[in-house]
Parts: structure tokens; sequence; C-alpha cells
């Protein structure tokens, strides 16, 4: 007998190709007619408005029939066929409970072997993320830095053995330049455990097992010429508390100061500055954190006055001094991190040769993002800086945005303190100015939701914003089974968007009325309300016309508490000055018998007057601070009733 032959033409194969299709979707829709329960198949019958007479095996066949499913005629008839039905049902009953008995058993031996470990995880959701991960793409080169106008690169941080203790996964798949979370969830009904998967592209996206050479390798170093042909670069390392920013900055801190050195020959002086911004507050960290003032001449120059720069011409007292600087941050204990950072630290080297300046680099190692949340926090002095940082990080994006819009796009810097220390980044364009936004995460599935929010943000910075996709990479579909733990995309819920019709008249309601005010406090005031809004504006979907409004309290607080304390100080040296001149009235009045008491009560007259001005002011102040102060928490106690509502 002749060898079966293969297809011989591409037709052929095209046709045997898609018959091998069909034979396995019918096979599939006749294995899932064949779990499905009489019931379902005369309710299947009805909806295909088919007969519903006859018994279940007559329904189930003229149901294949309908669906050009082939019956399988095995010739028998009556009692045989009988028993050949309930030959399969017993069949597939086993196949079932065998399945079921070894998932059991291999769920058991997971278990075992994480409590060995220490873990202790859920298995079922370490499987289900397992399994996706093992369809992660391969992963691509990096991209340079030097071929971005705004890099835009993502880092996972490795999960840690004292987190997986605590019972995390890792729930982040990263192949350059793709980085995939898998967010456990459960459905409605409380047990079902799925997936849902979020996919987001990025310039370049760094794994666990990638170390800050090779992060420093596709984002710094290729610009390092650009900085000492005359340019400004500026990185920033983004992210939840505990992510990895400092880490990452501290190491990329050391390699561009030696690489800087090396391009240099020997030949650059270094000078450096570190400041931080904390609470919307700005100090030197190289010189015992003096508080430093943050002027804006008529011509828009900002000036941050006070701020030491310090000439250095080895590479070694530069590291030395940045590694001062990062130990004097101003940190306070979370949960998650002992350490956590509630300011902005920036590290600013500018490069000289002689009198000659070259470029400047701008290290930015920013707050906690997650911080930006503590908006309405108990406590108001984290509810100030959590406002602060709120600002400020949607400040920065905006500024960041206004790069790709060339040289005469309007940079919203007044729209916190950090942006206006860093203006300079932001202007002239991308051909002009370089950044760098290095976006931390963390690889625990509890911080999924910061993860995501932070992969949001970073993803508004992209040349192109794409909707993050969910679920692009399956795991291959199995056969649907009763009770099954499903992976199923779930849609985002669409999120209601504020009207634009609304925006304008609350806004303008929102503009600060200050009375008193000095008049360039009010132009500088006005100025920096007037970037919020066009901030809001970009951000209608996020930043509600409310927080706006906190915003907008929240700078009058600081202003005025600045100012208070200015009024205080003030007060004490006056009433020194006047009590100094009581004690010589006094003295005159008890020393000399012959003293003249008109004189006297001229004199003390005009110091009690005195007295009373200087006080009366101080009163005022403090009213109108205590009266801000009031209203700051009366809206805070409405916003976090507002979010118990919606919670
Ligand atoms: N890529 C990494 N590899 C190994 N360990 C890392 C990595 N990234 C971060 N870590 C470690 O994780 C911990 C938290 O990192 P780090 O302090 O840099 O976080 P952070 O984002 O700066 O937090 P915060 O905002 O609170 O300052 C540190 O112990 C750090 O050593």
């Amino acid at each position: 007998m002749e060898p079966k032959k293969g297809p011989a033409t591409q037709a052929e194969k095209n046709r045997e190709r898609l018959k091998n299709q069909r034979d396995n979707q019918l096979f599939g829709k006749a294995q899932q007619i064949d779990a499905m329960t009489p019931e379902d198949i005369l309710v299947e019958l009805k909806n295909k408005k088919l007969p519903v007479f006859g018994t279940n095996k007559e329904r189930v066949e003229r149901l294949k029939k309908a669906l050009g499913i082939p019956i399988q005629d095995n010739g028998s008839k009556g009692s045989n066929s009988v028993l050949n039905n309930i030959e399969q049902i017993q069949k597939k009953r086993e196949e079932r409970r065998r399945r079921m008995e070894e998932e059991r058993i291999n769920k058991e031996e997971r278990k075992a072997e994480n409590e060995a470990l220490g873990k202790l995880v859920d298995v079922d959701f370490q499987k289900m993320v397992d399994q996706f991960k093992q369809q992660v793409p391969p992963q691509k080169p990096h991209v340079p830095s030097s071929e971005l106008k705004i890099c835009v690169c993502v880092r996972k941080r490795p999960i840690f053995s004292k987190e997986e203790k605590n019972g995390e996964i890792d729930a982040l798949s990263c192949s350059n330049p793709v980085i995939m979370i898998h967010e456990p969830k459960f459905k409605v009904d409380g047990i079902t455990k799925y997936l849902e998967n979020h996919t987001f592209q990025f310039d370049n996206t760094y794994g666990e097992n990638e170390d800050t050479k090779t992060v420093y390798e596709s984002s710094i170093r290729p610009l390092c010429p650009f900085i000492l042909q005359g340019g400004t670069v500026t990185c920033f390392a983004y992210g939840q508390t505990g992510s990895g920013k400092t880490y990452t900055m501290r190491g990329l801190q050391e390699m561009v100061i030696c690489d800087l050195d090396k391009f240099g020959r020997g030949q650059l002086t270094f000078h450096i500055s570190f400041y931080e911004i904390y609470g919307g507050r700005c100090f030197d960290l190289l010189n015992n954190r003096a508080k430093l003032t943050i002027l804006e001449d008529g011509n828009g120059n900002i000036q941050i006055q006070g701020l030491v720069e310090h000439p250095v011409g080895n590479k070694d007292e530069v590291l030395q001094l940045i590694e001062y600087g990062n130990s004097v941050r101003t940190t306070h204990a979370t949960t998650s991190n002992e350490d956590s950072s509630r300011s902005h630290a920036i590290c600013q080297i500018l490069l000289k040769s002689g009198q000659r300046e070259f470029g400047r680099l701008r290290l930015v190692d920013l707050a906690g993002s997650e911080r930006a949340q503590d908006c309405v926090s108990n406590n108001r002095q984290r509810r100030i800086e959590g406002a602060e940082i709120n600002k400020s990080l949607l400040a920065l994006k905006e500024c960041i945005r206004a790069l790709r819009g060339g040289p005469g796009a309007h940079v919203p810097y007044r729209g916190s303190k950090l942006t206006l220390v860093l203006r300079d980044s932001f202007e002239g364009g991308s051909d002009e100015k370089k950044v760098i936004m290095i976006t931390c995460v963390c690889p625990g599935h509890s911080s999924s939701d910061h993860t995501i929010n932070s992969l949001r943000y970073a993803d508004r910075l992209k040349e192109q914003v794409v909707a993050n996709q969910v679920n692009q990479f399956q795991p291959k579909p199995e056969p649907l089974k009763p009770h099954q733990e499903q992976q199923k995309p779930q849609p985002e819920p669409a999120k209601p968007q504020p009207s634009k019709k609304n925006l304008q008249p609350q806004v303008q309601q929102n503009l600060p009325k200050k009375k008193d005010e000095k008049p360039e406090v009010a132009d500088k005031f006005r100025k920096s309300f007037r970037d919020m809004e066009y901030i809001q504006k970009q951000e209608e979907d996020k930043m509600s016309l409310e927080m706006l409004d906190l915003h907008e309290k929240v700078e009058t607080i600081l202003e005025e508490e600045e100012e208070l304390l200015e009024t205080h100080v003030h007060a004490i040296k006056e009433d020194a000055q006047i009590l100094t001149e009581e004690g010589e009235l006094i003295s005159m009045a008890q020393g000399d018998t012959d003293y003249d008491i008109d004189s006297y009560v001229q004199r003390m007259e005009i110091l009690v007057k005195h007295k009373l001005t200087v006080y009366q002011n101080l009163y005022q102040k403090v009213m109108s601070f205590k009266a801000h102060l009031n209203e700051e928490e009366e809206f805070s106690n409405h916003m976090t009733q507002k979010l118990k509502k919606k919670g």
C-alpha cells in the first residue's frame, strides 16, 4: 500500500490547516455540550428555537446536529446505547475526579514547598501568576536615552524574603520594554479567584535581575557627552516608598561622577549643591539644613537664596559630600520602610573648567508617591506634606510633558516649589534639556494599586500615550470546568468624568482673595494658582476641583505660617527693645527723687502704645492663621467623609 501523502501545494496545506482548526473547534464544542446538565441542554435548545421533545440523549444529539457536530453512530440501539451512555458519564466523572485530585496534591505540594521556604503565599494566585510569567515575550535590548526626547523607564526591585514570609507574591513580570502587573482579585462571590493583568510599555524596563549599572548604561551614560557640551540633564527617581528610588539614585550618582571625571580627564571641577524640599520648604543638605528662600526676580529668574555651592576637584570628595547629603535627608518611620522619605532631594552638579562653565546634571530623588494620598490624613502635618507632594508630582508631570511641546510651550513651573526650583530643567524643549524619569516599582501583589498608579503616571510622560492593556498575555485557555478558578479579564469600571462646563465658575470662586497682602506676594500667589489651574485642566480626570481648593488652602497656610513666624520674631525683638527702655524708665523713676512725673507718663504712654501695636498686629496674624487652619481642618473632614461614602 502506498504511504499516505501529506498535502502537496500551499492551498492544500491551508485547506488542511483550516479543516484541523474546524475539527478542533467542533471537538471543543462537543465536549462543552457533553458537560452540560439536562436543564442547560433544554435552555440551549429553547434559545436556538429547536424542538425540546425526547430523551436527554436525543436532545443532546439534536443540539450537536444543529451546531454541525457529527454524531458518532456506534450502531448500538436501545439498552446498549443507554449502557454506553452511562459508561461515558462514569468515565468523565472519573477523569474529572482524577484531575481534581491531581490539582489538590499539586496544591498541597506547593504549599509544603512554600512553607519549607518560609513563604506564606496564596498558592492559587501564585500558580496563576507563574502561568502568566511563562508567556512573557523575550526581552529586547535597551534603547540608549540619547535616542529619545524624554527617557521614560521603569525599574522593578526584587522581592524580599521578608515580604514572601508575609504572604507577598511577586506579581510583576518585566521584559524590556514591557512590564505586566498581575493583580489578584476575587469575583463577587468572594471565593472565585482570578487575575487582572495590566500591560504597560515604556522606553526601557529593567527587571529584578538587572543591576544599577545596566540602568545607568542606557539612561545617564549616553547623555554624558551632552552634559559636557553644555547641556542640562535632569534624572528623576519616582515611585512609592520602598520601591528603590534612593537605592537607584545612589548607584547612579556614583557612576555618573566617575564617568564625568573620566571624560573630563581630571580637568573639571564639580560644583555640588544638595538640597531638599520638605513640606513646601527648602533646606540645604550640605549646610546644616539651613533654611533656603526661593526668589523670583522680575524677569522670572529663580534663585535659591543661601544655597551653598561646593567646588570640589576630586571625585572622592564629591561622593563624600553626596553621601553626607543623603544621610541628613528628612525621614519618618512608616510601616513599609523605616527610612521613608517625605522630601524631594535635589543633587545638582555644575561642571566647570577654570571659569568656563560646562553642563549641569540634576539628580532628583522624589518623595514617596503614595504620600500624595496623605492629603486626607488625621494628622495636619502629614496632610500638608501630602498635599505638597501631590501638587509637586502633578506639576512635575505637566512640566516634563511641556518639553515635548518645544521651546515655546507653556511650562507650568509655578505650580509647585519643586518645579519652581527646577524651572531651568524644563524650558527650551527637549533638544536643549534632557529628562530621564526612572519609575521604581515594588513587586509585591499588595502594592498593585500603587504600582498601577506609578505606571500610569509614567505612562502620561510617554510620547504617545496608549492606554494600558488589560490581559494581553493570557494563558492558553483550558476547557471550562464547573467551579474552576478562572483568570478572567474584568473591564475596569468607567470613571465619571467631571464636566468641563462646570469647571470655570468654581475655579473662579477659588481664586485667592487675601486681604492686606503685599502686591508682589499677591502677584506670586496668583501666578502660582494660575499654573495649578492649568495643571488641573490637563489632569481633569484625576484631580478634582476640591483638590485644587485644598492646594490653595495649603498654599495659604504655608505662606501665612512663614509670615506669622517672621512677625513673632519681630515682636519679640521689639518687645526686648521696649523692655530695655522700660527698665531705664523705672530706674530713673525709682532712683531719682526729683524725677519729672509728666515726662515719665509721656514716655510710658509711647512705649505701651508701641507694645500694643506690635502685639495687636501679632494677634491679628495668629487669629487669621487659626481661622485658615480651622478651614483646612473642616475641608479635610469633608473630604474624608466623602471618601468614606465612596469607599
Ligand atoms: N534593585 C534593588 N536590588 C536590591 N535591593 C534593592 C533594590 N531596590 C531597592 N532595594 C532595597 O529596598 C529597600 C528600599 O529601597 P529605597 O530606600 O531605595 O526605597 P525608596 O523608594 O527610596 O523609599 P523611600 O521613598 O521611602 O525613601 C532598601 O533596603 C534597598 O536597599
